[in-house]
């Protein structure tokens, strides 16, 4: 039933030798650091094949993967459907710190005191600095130290731990942390922060070593990836529940993609790592993604940003690079760049029929949705759909809807209503189905009554759809037919991630807007099945949306002074930018904006690296 591990091969067209072959086999931790496209996903993925389908990691046991958001958690769970049979990926489990952290506290809540312990219903909640200075106002005159802090130093003292109830304080920081702990947690529902969760969840982990245990007997391996986003509290977290224990470590990243340092993230990370949990750590030296000449400029400028640049290697470096990869354009104003750039694509779409709308990616620090409002119009006018994934539709990204379980089951019941066979929308939508219904497809009769239930929905589709044009049927119709509410139980209970019910109907109402939107535009389902997997459009997103993603031809918008403002993450930020683009590379610049001082440096770097900046009249 499990291959021998001598005999273990990489997915087709998948590279494992070296190093990275160590590290898909290693017994032990490893921290792997890396360059962009230098496979750190893919060898993630590798690994967790080679350790379910030898037996290293043997059933029931399970590999557990913590990213450090949302977008790398669904990167690398996808990636592990994509080369393992369901029956083995189903032992891989990626989630987010957060959500481990939440799963953590909702099992184990009992195990908390009194003190301690939130309402089972309890809610996540997100305070900005006029709650923080709501806080302050309204228990003034209980505790009047809390006015000597300012709301960034209310939220450090109340996240430092949790409080302590018994004893006396010692300090009005102690005294501030238990006032708003208290006022909380006696709220109903209990009122928490992501930070709170976390925090409770190392003090179940800490008070009682028999959860530690069974979390580590679930799980032989542990992998962290996008490590270089993890802050302190997350990782001690990990700490708290890993350290010491016979639980095999994988954490890979690149610091040089580090772009959460505002949200906390710890430098040196990797240090600690070594030093807690005695990893060694390896580098991979290849960049698989780009081609010669963006691998060069990456190395150039790495050499020029970083006192301790490590060059990578393009993997590609065989093949020819397109004479036009690098290239930056200077625009008179914002409504000439917008005609320039919608001409561009269709142009290069014109003339390599290989390329679709979605293998080009605008990218922009900040302010998309104003990108959005100013592009979308030219482009439409020269038949080109742009689609800014991360506009939010109710609580969700549209690009993070498009990743979701129960979206995928709609879109691939659709695919296989209008025979649309891109993407084997059957297996898509049998191995979730068999998840919800815990049928083990290996075993033929499971296999033949999964099937039978995907042809009756399959049918069900039909007759809703096909006799209508895509825009008389609503988005409400199709998800109230498909995702009943005894579905949406088991989606709850089989998707960790879906929270609560209340959060899976907005998830559900969102699939139908989006649908309604893709509809109205299409004159074909085979149209709209193309929107709902956004491959008819150009994508507009943020850079940090953007990583871990990788699109042919990359345009760089904004690229002034609006949205760099010499913070620390600029450097990185830029690089992420540069990185995600396979062939080719724009900086789209224009001369109405606020102004060039804060982006010169890497302007200039540009242009001794050899990328030549055309005015465009
Ligand atoms: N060993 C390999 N052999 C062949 N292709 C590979 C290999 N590893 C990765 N690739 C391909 O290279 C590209 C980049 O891989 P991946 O996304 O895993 O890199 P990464 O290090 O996680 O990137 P980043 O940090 O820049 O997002 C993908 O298209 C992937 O399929």
């Amino acid at each position: 039933m499990f291959v021998d591990p001598d005999n273990w091969k990489p997915s087709p067209g998948i590279a494992i030798e070296g190093t990275a072959l160590e590290v898909v086999k290693s017994h032990s931790s490893l921290s792997i650091m890396a360059g962009p496209g230098a496979g750190k996903t893919e060898l993630l993925a590798q690994r967790a094949a080679y350790l379910l389908t030898t037996g290293e990691c043997p059933p029931p046991r399970r590999i557990l993967a913590i990213a450090f958001k949302v977008d790398a958690a669904r990167n690398l769970k996808d990636r592990v459907e994509q080369r393992c049979p369901p029956e083995v990926s189903r032992r891989f489990e990626s989630l987010t710190l957060h959500a481990f952290a939440k799963r953590t506290l909702d099992q184990f809540r009992e195990a908390l005191g009194p003190d301690l312990r939130p309402s089972a219903d309890y809610q996540i909640i997100f305070p900005n600095r006029d709650s923080w200075l709501e806080f302050q106002r309204r228990f003034a005159q209980e505790l009047p130290a809390l006015q000597d802090y300012n709301a960034n130093q209310l939220s450090s003292i109340v996240h430092a731990d949790v409080p302590k109830f018994d004893g006396d304080d010692t300090s009005n920081e102690d005294r501030i942390r238990r006032l708003w702990w208290q006022k909380t947690l006696s709220l109903r529902p209990a009122a928490l922060t992501f930070d709170m969760v976390i925090l409770l969840a190392i003090a179940i982990v800490r008070a009682q070593p028999i959860v530690r245990d069974a979390i580590v007997a679930t799980y032989s391996h542990v992998f962290l990836d996008e490590f270089q986003d993890v802050t302190s509290r997350q990782y001690h977290l990990i700490r708290a529940i890993f350290e010491n224990t016979p639980a095999v470590l994988t954490a890979v990243g690149d610091t040089k993609q580090a772009i959460m340092g505002w949200a906390g993230a710890l430098p040196q990370i990797f240090d600690r790592f070594a030093e807690h949990f005695g990893a060694d750590s390896r580098k991979l030296q290849f960049n698989f993604r780009s081609n010669a000449k963006i691998v060069n400029l990456i190395n150039d400028l790495s050499a020029a940003f970083w006192d301790d640049p490590v060059r990578t290697e393009c993997a590609r470096k065989n093949e020819p690079s397109p004479p036009d990869a690098l290239e930056g354009w200077l625009f008179e104003d914002r409504a000439a760049e917008g005609v320039a750039l919608a001409k561009f694509i269709k142009d290069s779409l014109s003339q390599n029929e290989k390329l679709g709308p979605h293998d080009f990616a605008i990218l922009a620090r900040l302010d998309v949705n104003g990108i959005e409002r100013r592009l979308a119009p030219q482009f439409a006018a020269v038949g080109i759909k742009l689609t800014n994934e991360a506009r939010m539709i109710g609580p969700v990204a549209i690009q993070d809807i498009m990743k979701e379980p129960v979206y995928l089951f709609l879109v691939s019941l659709l695919k296989m209503a209008h025979g649309v066979r891109q993407g084997s929308p059957f297996q898509t939508c049998r191995n979730i189905l068999a998840g919800l219904e815990g049928l083990d497809i290996s075993v033929e009769r499971d296999a033949g009554r999964s099937l039978r239930m995907v042809q009756d929905l399959v049918v069900q589709t039909v007759e809703l759809t096909a006799r209508r044009a895509p825009n008389e049927v609503t988005g409400e119709q199709v998800g109230g037919l498909l995702i009943t509410p005894e579905r949406k139980q088991q989606f709850l209970r089989t998707y960790r991630e879906y929270q609560n019910l209340e959060y899976l109907e907005a998830l559900v109402s969102a699939c139908a807007v989006y649908f309604d939107e893709c509809a109205a535009e299409a004159n074909s389902w085979a149209g709209v099945i193309e929107s709902l997997e956004g491959k008819g459009a150009v994508k507009l997103m943020t850079i940090h949306k953007s990583k871990g993603l990788e699109y042919d031809t990359v345009i760089f918008v904004e690229f002034n002074d609006d949205a760099f403002w010499n913070s620390a993450d600029d450097v990185n930020v830029f690089f992420v930018a540069l990185s995600r683009a396979r062939e080719r590379i724009r900086f789209s610049l224009t001369k109405d904006a606020r102004g060039f001082s804060n982006v010169n440096r890497f302007l200039e770097k540009l242009q001794e690296s050899g990328v030549v900046f055309h005015e465009v009249t």
